[in-house]
């Protein structure tokens, strides 16, 4: 395999992960301290990196041109691949939601501040959802441009806003432990949403082929890259403000706010407003792209102008309608997104391997680690997280955000 294309296919992998997540992190995870949120990081980039090999332990059986559709058909029968398609239009219709939602408050916080005059989010819900519609329904090639140019400039401000954020770091903020034992629960729908990328994995083992020596290295790689960046962003989060400061913003402008305010620098706070707003724009152009795609194609919308300005509207209107009524619910959404993020990303690969390893001859094969236990254990992880949003919304436990 061409080192070009592994190198390539990792940061494809990295970056549909690290997006409009990343931002809800210091915010879900306030309450917890830096060690404890990072214990809880490295669990989950685990169980998302192990449920992404068990993708590929599928894959291999079948052709390398196969979607998680066909997949979950050939596996699970009719009802499989219906729960696999469902799950699917609800996690991308709850992703673009929170990054309807957490774009637009950015965007009219911005045209206030620049015109003096005070904008409601919903304008700028709106404003944000015209413009990534446009693209998007110009066609594929439009939003790879945009994309590239968004993407280059996403990472370089990634990169100013830690080394400006870094050397700010008080030590004594870190050792700090959790406030409640109940924000963990809390915490982990957001934390696993933003560890998120599994349904790219299809596309890369088209672009690869069945190399799967290739393609784990991808994963394991692909996916420990966010967990590096977003070890570095809590450290610098959550060590430049104590735990109670922290939890006192619950968005992200206010976040930011405080940060350039603490720090008496308003550069830094711009380029953490900057990166935010790049990270939304390039997370939304991509799933939104997906979510068209797949709309015009259940639908059967045609190619012209008419059917591809019907399936933007289907795409679109439904989350910016969230995002009018809930404006503030950027970390809501990306929490509900959790929910059948743990079906596409634990539930599906877990039931389709079982079914696989008691059918297939796989004495060659390649076959992940850990048996029946470690089926186990994930389901039981995907279980808790689901409670967890669950126990949120009808407020048993802290809502976070
Ligand atoms: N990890 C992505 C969300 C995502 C989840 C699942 C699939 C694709 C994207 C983010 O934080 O923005």
């Amino acid at each position: 395999m061409s080192l070009n294309k592994t190198f390539g296919s990792m940061l494809i992998i990295a970056g549909t992960t690290i997006g409009a997540g990343m931002l809800a992190l210091p915010l879900a995870s306030a309450g917890l301290g830096f060690t404890t949120a990072t214990i809880i990081m490295i669990a989950i980039w685990a169980l998302m990196t192990y449920t992404a090999l068990l993708m590929l332990e599928v894959h291999q059986h079948a052709d390398p041109s196969s979607t998680l559709n066909t997949l979950a058909y050939q596996l699970l029968g009719r009802k499989g691949q219906t729960i696999a398609t469902l799950a699917m239009f609800f996690l991308f219709y709850a992703l673009c939601a929170a990054y309807i939602a957490g774009g637009g408050s950015q965007l009219s916080e911005k045209i206030s501040t620049w015109t003096g005059t005070t904008i409601a989010p919903q304008i700028g819900a709106v404003i944000f959802t015209v413009a990534i519609a446009s693209v998007v329904s110009i066609g594929t090639h439009s939003v790879d441009m945009v994309n590239r140019i968004l993407f280059t400039a996403k990472v370089v401000a990634l990169a100013v806003m830690l080394g400006l954020l870094l050397p700010h770091v008080q030590g004594q903020h870190l050792v700090e432990m959790p406030i409640e034992k109940g924000l963990i629960l809390s915490a982990l729908p957001v934390i696993f949403t933003s560890f998120g990328f599994h349904g790219s994995i299809p596309s890369i083992v088209r672009y690869i082929g069945i190399d799967i020596k290739a393609l784990k290295k991808i994963m394991i790689f692909g996916s420990a890259l966010p967990l590096m960046v977003y070890i570095l962003w809590q450290l610098a989060s959550q060590g430049i403000m104590g735990q109670p400061q922290l939890m006192a913003n619950t968005t992200l402008g206010a976040f930011i706010g405080s940060l350039s305010q603490l720090l008496h620098n308003p550069m830094v706070g711009q380029s953490v407003s900057i990166f935010a707003d790049l990270a939304l724009a390039t997370s939304f152009l991509g799933v939104s792209l997906g979510l068209f795609d797949f709309l015009a194609d259940t639908l059967n919308r045609g190619n012209h102008l008419a059917g591809r300005g019907q399936t933007a509207l289907i795409t679109f209107l439904p989350p910016l309608a969230f995002a009018v009524f809930y404006p503030q619910g950027f970390i809501m959404a990306l929490g509900y997104a959790a929910i059948s993020l743990v079906i596409l990303a634990i539930f599906l690969p877990v039931a389709m391997v079982r079914v696989q390893r008691k059918t297939a001859n796989n004495q060659s094969a390649y076959v992940v680690k850990g048996g029946s236990l470690a089926l186990g254990i994930v389901t039981i992880i995907g279980i808790i997280i689901i409670a967890a949003q669950l126990l949120q919304m009808i407020g048993i436990i802290p809502a976070v955000g």
